[in-house]
């Protein structure tokens, strides 16, 4: 069994009951609920309690989980100097990353679980409402802050994409764009054992501190093959510039061996589900806007054709993060802000496999192929020339 698969593709690496993916059939289900059932009828607040307990809830404990989550909103006065002390122009992935990790010197939790079941669901939970309530927070003051002027306060009356919104743009929010947001934070929420979901199986193995782990997934999420892909497909867009350019743009870049991004997936050979909603989601808010939208939309279905014309025989289509920075720029968000609204989504799914992994937990230590020499001579550095 000591057969090197590159990038491990293939090789289960744990057993989970959170989500479930078949490539082949463009299926994606949370807990057994299809992802096309969970946009059309849950809520982020919902799906992430799903994903964290392994069951819809009750109407209590929904209200509890959702109460606790406004009630956590706030960060303290100290958080919001540290994040006035970081460089305006750093990446708000890398702010994500660093501020998540200071949230766990500032509360409590950052122990790592105790080692006695009962116990340990309590505070797994807590610490779970804890990182998920503060992270859209972090995510909306950035904005503020790197730009020189003081965040907007969170508010209690509003579900997490509203409040995100609020706290972003200091407008009331369109509940429907609201809505549309909330749909994205589900779709983002979770999907099996991906890079991100890795690390944080890989640190969360070692009892690290919670705080740690889930800054461990922002981390592997930023990069452009994983999630970072969603603000590299704006930027490619806004390149192209018209629809007209796509098939040019695409061939070249083919012939060239470079990166088509938003395309492409390990586990899916068709168009991935959450692109097919994330698309219809675009047509929706282009009828609310009564045809009012930017360029964008048209560029990446001429994008898409020119793509799948050429790369669709090789099973290589649209993932999640295809369309989902065309919605974000139609709400007006930053282009480098769409990976922090994928990670304060994604930290359900992987705040749901971190307990998965306690539950189970052996600590991730796989082996190498050792390609090196052995047994050289050690030559004294006035003898090497
Ligand atoms: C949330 C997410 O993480 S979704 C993924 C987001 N990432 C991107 O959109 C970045 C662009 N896509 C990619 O780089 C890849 O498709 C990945 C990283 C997602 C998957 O990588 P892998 O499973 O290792 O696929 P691999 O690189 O082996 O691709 C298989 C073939 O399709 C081609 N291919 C895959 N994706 C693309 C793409 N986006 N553009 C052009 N060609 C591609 C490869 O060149 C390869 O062709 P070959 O067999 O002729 O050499
Ligand atoms: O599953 C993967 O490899 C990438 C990922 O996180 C996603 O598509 O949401």
């Amino acid at each position: 069994m000591n057969e090197y698969v590159p990038g491990l593709e293939g090789v289960p690496a744990t057993k989970s009951n959170i989500s479930f993916i078949d490539g082949e059939k463009g299926i994606l289900a949370y807990r057994g609920y299809a992802i096309e059932t969970l946009a059309e009828r849950s809520t982020f607040e919902e799906t992430a309690l799903l994903l964290l307990d392994g069951n819809l809830p009750t109407r209590a404990a929904l209200k509890e989980f959702d109460r606790d989550m406004r009630a956590r909103r706030r960060v303290k006065f100290r958080i919001r100097e540290l994040m006035r002390a970081l460089p305006p122009n750093a990446h708000p992935m890398d702010m994500l990353q660093s501020m998540v990790n200071c949230l766990g010197m500032y509360y409590p939790g950052a122990e790592g679980p105790a080692g006695d079941a009962a116990a340990d669901l309590a505070y797994v939970h807590d610490v779970s409402v804890s990182i998920l309530a503060r992270m859209p927070t972090l995510v909306a003051m950035w904005e503020h802050i790197r730009n020189g002027y003081d965040p907007i306060e969170p508010r209690t009356d509003l579900t997490t994409a509203e409040n995100f919104l609020w706290m972003l743009t200091g407008e009331e929010p369109d509940r429907y764009i609201a809505r549309i947001l909330d749909i994205c934070l589900i779709l983002h929420a979770e999907h099996t054992i991906n890079a991100s979901t890795f690390a944080v199986l890989v640190a969360g193995s070692t009892l690290a501190s919670p705080y740690s782990v889930i800054a461990s997934g922002i981390a592997t999420l930023s990069g452009p093959l994983h999630g970072g892909a969603n603000q590299a497909v704006v930027k490619m867009l806004e390149e192209i510039g018209s629809p007209d350019k796509a098939e040019a743009y695409i061939d070249a870049q083919i012939k060239q061996k470079k990166k088509i991004w938003g395309f492409g997936h390990r586990e899916y050979n068709v168009k991935d589900p959450r692109a097919v909603i994330l698309e219809h989601l675009m047509r929706k808010m282009i009828e609310y806007r009564e045809g009012r939208v930017g360029p964008l939309f048209e560029i990446a279905q001429a994008v898409e054709r020119a793509a799948t014309e050429r790369l669709g025989p090789k099973g290589v289509y649209p993932n999640v993060d295809f369309y989902s920075g065309v919605l974000y720029r139609e709400m007006g968000i930053a282009p480098d802000q769409f990976t922090s609204i994928f990670a304060i989504a994604r930290a359900a799914g992987w705040l749901a496999h971190w307990k998965e992994q306690l539950g189970q937990n052996r600590i991730f230590r796989p082996t190498q192929v050792y390609t090196g020499e052995l047994n050289r001579q050690y030559i004294p550095i006035e003898q090497r020339g």
